[in-house]
């Protein structure tokens, strides 16, 4: 799965220009068929104006949200795309500017106003951005746009207007919440975000947003924080992309990736700075993991620890017997990630690219193994828990921390189950020190954006996974890792750059990859249309059909199928 493909033509820059939105959809041109079940629509999010007048945005995270979407109908495709009129896009539209501030990009004050007028804006209070350019999920039959603020904007899937801009602190009690939730089978939607409390008490908000009601009012007025992880530090909470969930458990995985509030509350509205530089990484924590109930909603103190990693996109969780299992997309160390995805790094030449790749964190497919079963040796362990100091000399410590006693499980691997490698050793400090099985590794290739058969296989015993693999941060092939085996599949064409595969389940489909992905690919090269949708057969990542249109489409980063 690691690719040996080089890029030296660059048909990469063209998923990071701005791109104009559509009149009405146009009709794409099929090859290969369209499977005649297949009637709906995939709707995918990402940025799409990168400059408002001469001021460009300057990160990946940065771009006014444009919404995509194919729709399927007896074989036939056609594709629509538009802006989503959020206030960012908006305001920027109407002064010509970038007037709120975005993930890498700094808002300044209106040059034609006054100088008295200026310095009252710089100490008004911070206008959060409601650029929803990364994900796309039902509330109820409601659809939403989201980026990782309190805002959402609900959009109507169709016509893919904008209808409103929902503020999340009217309802519950967080600063923000991912763009990853997780939606039950019942339609319950389940997120987490910060929440910085009173007297800044810090803390993770788990949230449920109930099912469609009865008497049809919104469920989002129904919404609720159903259980809280503590922070490892008072002031800086971590950053969290995404979290995983289990029949019976949530788990979070606090990294070493940290939010200094004192600067997000204080310098960035003074001094019209941008999110960036409110992260900073914390050297000695390493990752922590989390484990929470769902019924009853508890927070379980177990203190599972493990080396530094970023993490923004889980696989999947299940318990099995005992144990959780927990897949992760991991990046090694506690260096931001994100640092490396300002605009000018991925637009550069493939040599360039590929250098300020190599000094990035790296990419690696992990599966860590959370055991449950700890509470007859956590009664008798020395259990005043203090902060570890010494994680750059983890192995040292381990061997120095732990010792083998007949009595204890101290020092002991508490996992038995016998399909893995990852371990977890109960220290003399109450910890419990993770090593992790390597599902997928190969230098500087990422198996990024991963997706599962959700319906069938979330939270629980599952088999495969898919993901767009990322080369030096260029996305440019699909692959298929089968979590038991590890035995992997490929699609790839040269100069072809797709986005993430969403899984849509074969109707009556018996196992559990009968089904087909769906990624969009931008191929710039003169010999065919620039854009394509692609269906992939999901079982051996064989092409069943494309339907291209004349336009490209800037990079894309999440989205849904809607049947
Ligand atoms: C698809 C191909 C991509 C090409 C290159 C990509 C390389 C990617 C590497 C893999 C990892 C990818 C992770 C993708 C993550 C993603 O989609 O991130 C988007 C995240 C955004 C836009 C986050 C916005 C967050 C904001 C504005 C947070 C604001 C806040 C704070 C920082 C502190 C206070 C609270 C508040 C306001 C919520
Ligand atoms: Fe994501």
């Amino acid at each position: 799965m690691g690719s040996r493909v080089e890029h030296p033509a660059g048909g990469y820059k063209k998923i990071f220009e701005t791109c104009q939105e559509l009149a009405e959809p146009i009709e794409a041109q099929v090859t290969g068929h369209i499977p005649r079940w297949l009637t709906g629509s995939l709707l995918r999010v990402g940025p799409g104006l990168f400059e408002v007048g001469d001021q460009p945005f300057h990160h990946l995270f940065d771009g006014q949200a444009l919404i995509h979407k194919f729709d399927f109908k007896n074989s036939k495709v056609t594709y629509y795309r538009k802006f989503v009129r959020t206030d960012a896009y908006v305001r920027a539209m109407t002064e010509n500017r970038v007037v709120i501030t975005e993930f890498g990009t700094a808002a300044y004050p209106d040059p034609c106003r006054n100088i008295f007028s200026r310095f009252f804006t710089y100490f008004q209070s911070i206008e959060i951005t409601d650029n929803c350019l990364v994900n796309i999920y039902p509330i109820g039959e409601d659809f939403y746009a989201c980026t990782e603020t309190n805002y959402i904007t609900k959009i109507n899937p169709e016509t893919l207007e904008t209808l409103k801009k929902v503020d999340l602190c009217r309802y519950l009690s967080v600063n923000g919440v991912t763009a990853h939730p997780h939606v039950d089978k019942d339609g319950a939607v389940y997120n987490i975000g910060n929440c910085f409390g009173k007297n800044m008490s810090l803390a993770y908000n788990v949230v449920k947003i109930p099912p469609l009601q009865k008497d049809k009012s919104d469920p989002i007025e129904k919404s609720k924080v159903v259980v809280q992880f503590p922070s490892s530090e008072r002031f800086k909470p971590s950053y969290i992309h995404s979290f995983g969930i289990t029949e019976n458990y949530f788990v979070f995985v606090e990294t070493p990736v940290k939010i200094n509030l004192l600067k997000f509350l204080s310098a960035w509205a003074v001094r019209g700075t941008n999110y960036m530089d409110c992260f900073e990484s914390n050297e000695t924590m390493g990752t922590w993991f989390h484990l929470a109930s769902r019924n009853p909603a508890e927070y379980k103190d177990y203190k599972f620890r493990t080396s530094a990693f970023n993490l923004f996109h889980h696989i999947n969780c299940y318990e099995d017997q005992d144990f959780i299992v927990v897949d992760l997309c991991t990046w090694k160390g506690f260096d931001f990630l994100y640092n490396y995805l300002y605009l000018a790094n991925l637009r550069n030449n493939w040599e360039e690219v590929k250098k300020s790749a190599n000094l990035a964190p790296q990419p690696e497919v992990r599966r860590y193994i959370l055991p449950l079963k700890v509470d007859q040796v956590s009664s008798y362990s020395y259990f005043t828990f203090q902060p570890l100091l010494m994680y750059k000399e983890e192995k040292k410590k381990v061997i120095s921390d732990t010792y083998t006693s007949p009595q204890t499980a101290q020092g002991k691997n508490l996992i038995s189950l016998p399909y893995t490698t990852a371990t977890a050793v109960l220290r003399r400090d109450g910890t419990i020190w993770l090593e992790p099985e390597v599902l997928f590794s190969s230098p500087r290739q990422a198996f990024e954006f991963p997706q599962i058969n959700y319906s069938r296989s979330c939270g629980k015993d599952y088999t495969y996974a898919y993901g767009l693999g990322l080369n030096h941060f260029i996305p440019d092939r699909i692959c298929k890792l089968n979590v038991k085996t590890k035995e992997t599949w490929v699609w790839q064409e040269p100069d072809s750059y797709p986005s993430e595969p969403l899984f849509v389940q074969t109707p009556g489909g018996l196992e559990e990859d009968d089904g087909i992905l769906l990624t969009i690919v931008v191929s710039p090269g003169a010999a065919q249309k620039p854009g394509y949708l692609l269906i992939l057969n999901a079982r051996d990542l064989s092409e069943i059909g494309r339907a291209e249109v004349e336009v490209t489409f800037p990079v894309t980063f999440h989205g849904i199928y809607k049947p």
